[in-house]
């Protein structure tokens, strides 16, 4: 049955750009404090923050099973645990509420001052409250370009790569919401021809673009999840940006993998897209290229979704500069694998867990999701309109990543993840 709340020729009340990522089709779910410093669960049309908490509270979800304190909360986690059905219920009322034809909440000038907000009244907290953080390394370009910088270009891709989708347990504590600066991170790194470690200030900092799913409380212990049911599990996605420090990251990482090169920060979009609303956008995997173990083989439904991603680096007081154009769409192992994957042992999934897809890099130079891989290890800076060059990323540099899907005049998007970098941590 298609859902009520993607169908294409709603128009909202509210004011809605012609290129925002945020039409009625779209309503994503985030927390934000007010003006009034209250935090809430709300959802977005346009440039409209809208407050669920006080919109549950003046009647407008009456109908649907919902506990009375469901989004007064400062993370999406119990409303997460409701479970699919509860999530499209209120996403389809939502729509209905908003919907150009329906005067109720339009016409009350009282409702309306409690529930909407422009933007610059808010602050967009992280969506969720992280139990557990994963990052796979799901992208074929980019686990081959890694390969051929730090290993053997003969033999880029590792034996397991077409066979698993590769991943590590990564740490919750330093996932951070779009707008919250980064220090440059210190640690150990081997100068290039030396044999011992030296200490300071990493001098290879970089950005990974990645997109990362949200889960629900999936499993129990011991139960693994089919890989043709993962999508019921899933309540959406985010931008994420896995922050890397490339130095730390070449010394430190055999053989257990990444440690402190990845987890001083990652940074996340705050309005978390649904899976339902990405429905129109769904294309086919790429065709595995080994035969795929039963487990990971899916069936049915399409399980890709065609996302445009972009990066943009802004120094200070400069303007933005466009360095990488990638798509979702590139992913050799898709969600779905990927949450298979995790589970198989019997390993449980929670309720506001986040998965990192891993960098996208697609097939041409322009779309590696790196600064390792776009200017190859520093080999090729990037120019910027100011006269500079970046081989990685400069104290106090903006790096800013976005995504959107678009088809048959709809588009929704995530918005942006926007990271500032600053010098190193010094106390004051
Ligand atoms: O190939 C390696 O040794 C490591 C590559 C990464 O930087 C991996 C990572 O964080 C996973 C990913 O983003 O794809
Ligand atoms: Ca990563
Ligand atoms: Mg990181």
């Amino acid at each position: 049955m298609p859902l009520s709340a993607n169908n294409p020729d709603r128009t909202s009340w509210l004011h809605v750009d012609k290129n925002s990522d945020f039409p009625i089709q779209n309503i994503p779910f985030g927390v934000f404090l007010t003006r009034d410093d209250i935090i809430t669960i709300g959802t977005r049309i346009g440039d409209t923050a809208i407050d669920l908490g006080a919109l549950h509270q003046l009647g407008y979800f009456d109908g649907i099973p919902l506990t009375d304190d469901i989004f007064l909360q400062d993370s999406l986690n119990d409303f997460i645990a409701d479970g699919r059905k509860t999530w499209r219920a209120v996403r389809d009322r939502i729509a209905e509420v908003f919907d150009s034809n329906n005067d109720t909440l339009k016409h009350n000038k009282s409702h309306k001052e409690i529930v909407l907000f422009r933007l610059d009244e808010i602050e967009m907290q992280l969506p969720v409250q992280i139990g557990d953080y994963t990052d796979f390394y799901s992208s074929m370009e980019h686990a081959t370009n890694v390969g051929t910088m730090f290993r053997d270009p003969d033999n880029a891709l590792l034996p397991n790569w077409l066979h698993i989708p590769v991943g590590y347990h990564g740490r919750s504590s330093s996932v951070i919401p779009s707008g919250i600066p980064v220090h440059r991170p210190q640690g150990q790194t081997l100068p290039n021809g030396a044999t011992e470690p030296v200490f300071g200030p990493s001098k290879l900092v970089d950005f990974e673009l990645e997109m990362a799913f949200i889960t629900t409380d999936a499993n129990d212990l011991g139960e693994p999840i089919p890989v043709d049911e993962a999508e019921e599990y899933i309540f959406g996605l985010v931008l994420l940006n896995d922050w890397s420090a490339r130095d730390i990251q070449k010394w430190e990482y055999v053989p257990l993998g990444p440690f402190l090169a990845k987890n001083f920060a990652t940074s996340i979009s705050p309005w978390i897209v649904t899976l339902d609303a990405l429905e129109p956008y769904r294309v086919e995997s790429p065709k595995p290229v080994k035969p795929q173990l039963p487990y990971l083989k899916t069936t049915g439904k399409k399980k890709s979704f065609d996302i445009n991603l972009e990066v943009s680096i802004q120094p200070e007081g400069s303007k933005e500069n466009m360095v990488c154009k990638s798509n979702f769409k590139y992913m050799y192992w898709n969600i779905s694998q990927q949450l298979a994957h995790h589970t198989i042992n019997g390993c449980p999934v929670n309720s506001g867990d986040l998965m990192g897809s891993g960098t996208i890099s697609g097939p041409t130079p322009d779309s590696y999701g790196s600064m390792l891989e776009l200017t190859w290890r520093g080999e090729n800076p990037i120019k910027l309109k100011d006269g500079t060059e970046r081989k990685f990323i400069n104290d106090n540099d903006t790096v800013i990543m976005r995504g959107y899907c678009e088809k048959d005049g709809t588009r929704i998007g995530f918005g942006e993840v926007s990271t500032k970098l600053l010098p190193v941590f010094k106390k004051k």
